[in-house]
């Protein structure tokens, strides 16, 4: 997908909100547990109340490695069934990785060509020749670690380095990669105060955004520092949508939680 054909969903749905498939479990509604595959049963539920609401999905890679081989079934037919009958809809792969280049070719090919998800999350600490890999293929989009939402955000990302903030230097440096415009970048909306300063060296980029929901970011702040003249915004909520309810109703109180978040969205856009 192109970030002109994100862009244009967003408009056409009055949202950027990006619906996190963080399954665990120990959270889901128990009634689901005797179903052949319970992730996948969960997540079908979950996009079929929600699809209407948000322009993204983003499975944390995590929460499916940790159930071992099933859970990585689990994950391909997550993001068959999105890719099939929801291809509008842009997909995040929340993996984290970048390695040497030979190892980061693989990761991108495992997660944006034998999966098919429009886009992975990449660690910038290796540098350049572990993140180029992931940027060479075609409408698929590299989003990199800037300045993320956890505390420990300032034990290196916000510490001067020649002069200037790591994150600052990842932004700035990562700008004159070979297929820079294939990069996103992920900063978190507990730090919404620096989105001006990084808006400065990114205007145009892409940003995915974790933290609001159960982290606590404001969404209002977001936008309001974080917003181009394109939105230019992935808004993500996991746990504070997803886990709304684990009774039998719990799609219908996803729904909810998402259109409370969707609604606001519509609001900004409009304003
Ligand atoms: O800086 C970061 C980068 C990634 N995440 C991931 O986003 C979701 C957030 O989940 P919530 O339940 O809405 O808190 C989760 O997958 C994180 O691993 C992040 O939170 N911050």
């Amino acid at each position: 997908m192109t970030t002109q054909q994100l862009t244009a969903q967003i408009k056409k749905k009055n949202s950027f909100l990006c619906i996190g498939l963080d399954v665990d479990l120990t959270k889901i509604p128990p009634h689901l547990l005797t179903q052949e595959d319970p992730i996948f049963a969960f997540n079908k539920a979950i996009i079929d109340a929600t699809h209407h609401l948000c322009v993204a999905y983003k499975p944390n890679t995590a929460f499916y490695e940790a159930y071992g081989l099933k859970g990585w079934k689990s994950l391909e037919k997550t993001i068959q069934y999105l890719n099939t009958n929801h291809p509008e809809i842009f997909t995040i792969a929340d993996a984290k990785r970048g390695d040497i280049g030979n190892t980061s070719r693989m990761y991108a090919k495992a997660f944006l060509e034998d999966l098919g998800f429009d886009s992975v999350t990449v660690a910038p600490y290796m540098g350049k020749d572990s993140v180029e890999p992931f940027l060479e293929f075609k409408d698929k989009h590299t989003i990199l670690l800037a300045l993320t939402s956890n505390e420990g955000a300032f034990d290196f990302q916000t510490k001067a380095v020649d002069g200037r903030e790591l994150y600052k230097q990842v932004l700035e440096t990562s700008k004159s990669w070979k297929n820079s415009e294939n990069l996103m970048y992920v900063v978190g909306a507990t730090k919404a105060a620096y989105f001006a300063d990084i808006r400065k060296i990114i205007p145009n980029s892409f940003l995915l955004v974790p933290g609001v929901g159960a982290q606590g970011g404001d969404l209002k702040e977001v936008c309001k520092y974080g917003m181009n003249a394109a939105v230019g915004l992935l808004v993500n909520s996991s746990r504070g949508i997803i886990y709304a309810s684990n009774d039998e109703n719990f799609a219908e109180a996803a729904a909810e939680k998402a259109k409370e978040l969707q609604q606001e969205m519509a609001v900004i856009l409009n304003n």
